[in-house]
């Protein structure tokens, strides 16, 4: 080290330590949110940590309350960056949605953006033009109502995801071994389900945006280019760009990137050489299976999809070949859908040829959110089954209960139960047995229709999956776009609080995971698997659904209504605001399908291998989270057999018609 070098430093540290004695008093001042002290220099990094934040977060807001503030360096230096935790319903509502315009923002990441070529993907675009062009097509594919359209292939690749578990679990690939991260080691069959979850996740989006088939069934474990593209891109993203909470030293330094070549070799610039070959391997993510569609149109051979459909049209650069007319394959769309984004493509989305920047800029738009929607569906979906599974594995310690409640309901449509009347035909559940039409008087003297869950414990056992498992606990960072001033809601712990400035450029955590282990929502059991905590009293089953006029009561009504949103997951598990997830109806009903087909038809239990002893034992493996943003579980192993001989019928049946279908 030179002698400046020696001297800046030790001039940096003096400055550091001079700001730090007085942060107290400025504090008084500022009143920036409540938060452990930071240190000189380095602010709160030791307060950070790479696994489980979440639960550090929601441990530092019992002390310092629903909203409080870490700091990357510490905040008296310009380049800090604070980081704000918000835990409570109110608060994240308050800001996140009610304020949403100027917390809609999302950070400037020049690691996972500028370097790793992330920037266009919808989660990482800035709030601006851009996002709302991408937000609009995201509607168009995944809004409410457009759900149904994709039913068939969501029970197709349902049935498929089943008869692949199956095979996979009969098959002799016993004798291969996995290594799991515990060090031990499990059949492969035990571990089959987590790469079969995630071809049904890849393979629903693949067909409902580019109109790709897999072409191989479920039953056959080969490798296709576009999942194991997909494999190893979200690989990345989630365990190299976003391992330790995504930010890494060039966020906080952005100068750090231009350095030379030939510094390449020393540990502090090891980012640069990885981030090109990322780069490299992203840019291919979005580019491969969008030509993929644009070369099928011009052969004629394509399937209608998202993609093609607002390609297609005379207008368009890309040559829509006038054979595809009579040779296009069956959809997996319904038509409707597919005549609904033809006409809005036509009128509305897109610039016409003449106007060739515009048709760029649409292109370019939807070629990036046609892969978000690809790379957002994979952990999440994932994460999701795997936090299922986790859980029926307790319910199997414990007797197997839940099982026997959700059984209890869906045996009456899908006659699977050993005692089922033979006048039920057995069968896989369906979409379309979710919900039964009541009608419920309106108030007015007339009646109006609505929804009601046919199988409320199943309902129960989904809600408390999302609840339980959180699969993305901290939320996506927003970033705030001005300073915003925020007096919270009192509390028993706060009666009077202060108000709080939030810094411009400040990210924001909604801390999900805080919410749904909350005690005063949830119970004193926040941490058990309890789908009961869901299911309605007889007197609230009446009010919302019952035949009898409730509309002198109707503050009790809505009193109902607002305390089951508050107590229900999905008002926070899809995030908040404007930035809230576009494909929650999508895993909505692919979930819930999933869910009620596994609970119908198969058994889940712990994997029991031979020992050295020659004996059986079960295994029982500690769960471990180490990826930073999802809550995904380190590999586990699972025993899933059939839970009868009628069951093993009808998956089998059902497999067969996925096969032939989708030929
Ligand atoms: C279990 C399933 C899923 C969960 C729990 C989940 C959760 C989330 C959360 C918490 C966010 C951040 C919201 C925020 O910033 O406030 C998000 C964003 C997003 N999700 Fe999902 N998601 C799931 C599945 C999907 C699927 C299937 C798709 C697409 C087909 C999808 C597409 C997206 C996109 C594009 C964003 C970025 C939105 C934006 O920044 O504007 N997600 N998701």
């Amino acid at each position: 080290m030179d002698v400046l070098t020696f001297l800046v430093l030790i001039l940096g540290l003096a400055y550091s330590l001079y700001i730090y004695s007085r942060s107290g008093k400025q504090a008084d001042t500022v009143r920036i949110p409540p938060g452990p002290k930071p240190l000189p220099l380095i602010g709160n990094i030791f307060d950070l940590t790479a696994k489980e934040l979440w639960v550090k977060a929601t441990s530092l807001a019992q002390t310092y309350g629903p909203i409080f503030q870490l700091s990357i360096l510490h905040p008296s230096l310009p380049i800090s960056q604070p980081l704000i935790f918000l835990s409570s319903p109110e608060v994240c509502f308050d800001l996140l949605d009610k304020k949403g315009g100027i917390y809609a923002d999302k950070p400037k990441l020049v690691m996972a953006g500028e370097l790793c070529g992330c920037d266009n993907m919808v989660a990482f675009t800035g709030y601006g033009s851009q996002s709302r062009r991408q937000r609009k097509l995201l509607g168009m594919a995944l809004s409410k109502e457009k759900i149904p359209a994709y039913q068939g292939l969501i029970e197709r690749e349902t049935a498929g995801f089943l008869t692949g578990l199956l095979s996979a679990h009969s098959s002799s690939a016993s004798s291969s071994t996995v290594s799991l991260p515990s060090k031990s080691t499990l059949p492969s069959r035990f571990l089959a389900y987590i790469p079969l979850i995630r071809r049904y996740a890849g393979q629903l989006t693949l067909s409902v945006i580019y109109g790709y088939t897999v072409p191989t069934s479920y039953t056959q474990n080969v490798h296709d280019k576009f999942l194991d593209m997909a494999e190893d891109c979200l690989d990345i993203l989630s365990n190299g760009i976003a391992s330790g909470g995504g930010i890494w030293l060039v966020d906080i330094f952005p100068w750090l990137k231009k350095a030379p070549k030939s510094f390449e070799f020393l540990p502090l610039f090891s980012f640069l050489p990885k981030s090109r070959a990322w780069k490299a391997k992203m840019i291919e993510f979005v580019e491969k299976p969008f030509e993929w569609v644009k070369a099928e149109m011009q052969k004629g051979t394509h399937k209608p999809s998202f993609c093609s459909t607002l390609l297609d049209n005379p207008d368009a650069v890309v040559p829509s070949a006038e054979t595809n007319r009579f040779t296009r394959r069956q959809s997996d769309i319904s038509p409707e859908l597919l005549s609904s984004w033809a006409s809005v493509s036509s009128n509305v989305v897109k610039p016409t040829s003449s106007n060739a920047k515009g048709y760029a800029q649409f292109e370019f738009d939807l070629k990036w959110t046609a892969n978000s929607m690809y790379s957002a569906s994979g952990d999440t979906t994932v994460t999701s089954v795997m936090h299922y599974f986790l859980a029926l594995l307790q319910d199997a310690d414990s007797g197997g209960e839940v099982v026997r409640k959700a059984r209890m309901e869906l045996d009456l449509v899908t006659g699977l139960a050993d005692d089922s009347p033979s006048t039920i035909k057995p069968r896989l559940p369906s979409l379309s047995d979710r919900y039964i039409d009541v009608d419920v008087p309106d108030g007015k003297g007339g009646t109006r229709r609505v929804k009601k869950p046919r199988f409320p414990y199943v309902e129960a056992v989904m809600s408390e999956v999302w609840r339980w498992g959180v699969v993305v606990p901290l939320n996506l960072p927003h970033r705030l776009t001005q300073d915003d001033v925020y007096t919270p809601p009192p509390s028993p712990s706060d009666p009077h609080p202060t108000p709080v400035l939030l810094r411009k450029g400040s990210l924001i955590f909604g801390n999900i995971w805080s919410i749904l282990r909350s005690h005063e929502l949830f119970g004193d059991d926040v941490d058990d698997f309890r789908p009961e905590r869901y299911l309605l009293s007889t007197h609230e089953d009446d009010v919302l659904y019952g035949s009898h006029d409730h509309s002198h009561d109707e503050d009790e009504y809505e009193m109902i209504r607002r305390e089951r949103r508050k107590r229900d997951p999905r008002s926070y598990v899809f995030g908040f605001g404007r930035r809230q997830c576009p494909g929650q109806n999508l895993v909505e009903s692919s979930v819930w399908l999933l869910t009620a087909t596994l609970l119908s038809t198969v058994d889940v239990r712990r994997p029991c291998v031979e020992g050295e002893d020659g004996k059986e034992r079960v295994v029982r493996e500690n769960v471990n989270f180490n990826n930073s943003v999802f809550r995904t579980p380190d590999p586990f192993g699972v025993d899933i057999r059939p839970r009868s001989e009628k069951a093993l019928e009808v998956i089998m049946l059902a497999g067969e018609s996925e096969e032939a279908e989708s030929l």
